[in-house]
């Protein structure tokens, strides 16, 4: 079985609201929305991917991010570990830079059924913290 690691940015405003976009229909999680990210690629840190992958997919050059948790998927075919990171500092203003749809939406509005199963802990620890 492959074995991936993902970074992933919960990119938040001070509103509290949090940035997300929705997977394309044919990718891996297809029409799921979720948090922009990616894989790590060898010679990576989780922080160095999650650094080109907010820069690639939502234009955005991460000033700060802080660890929230980690967790690990078996999606049947493939192994995936991730790193869910908090980002609240940035510049630039974060868009679809892949063509992807994206929002905005408000923390507390987040709903697990929306996003990939492995997102439900992270979306519940955030939803707690107010
Ligand atoms: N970015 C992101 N991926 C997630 C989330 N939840 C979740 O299960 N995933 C899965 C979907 C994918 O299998 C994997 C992320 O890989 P990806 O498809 O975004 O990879 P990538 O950006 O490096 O793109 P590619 O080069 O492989 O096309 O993690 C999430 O919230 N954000
Ligand atoms: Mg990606």
């Amino acid at each position: 079985m492959t074995s991936r690691t993902v970074a992933v940015g919960i990119i938040r405003n001070p509103q509290h609201e949090i940035f997300i976009a929705q997977r394309p229909e044919k990718a891996h999680m297809g029409g799921f929305w979720e948090f922009p990210g990616g894989k790590v690629e060898d010679g990576e840190t989780p922080l160095q991917a999650l650094t080109r992958e907010l820069h690639e997919e939502a234009g955005i050059d991460v000033g700060q991010a802080t660890l929230l948790s980690t967790g690990q998927h078996n999606f049947g075919d493939r192994q995936m570990a991730f790193y869910f990171y908090l980002v609240e500092q940035w510049k630039g203003e974060p868009c679809g830079n892949e063509g992807q749809p994206v929002r905005w939406c408000p923390q507390q509005e987040l709903d697990p059924e929306d996003f990939p199963p492995v997102n439900a802990a992270i979306i519940r620890q955030l939803k707690a913290s107010t």
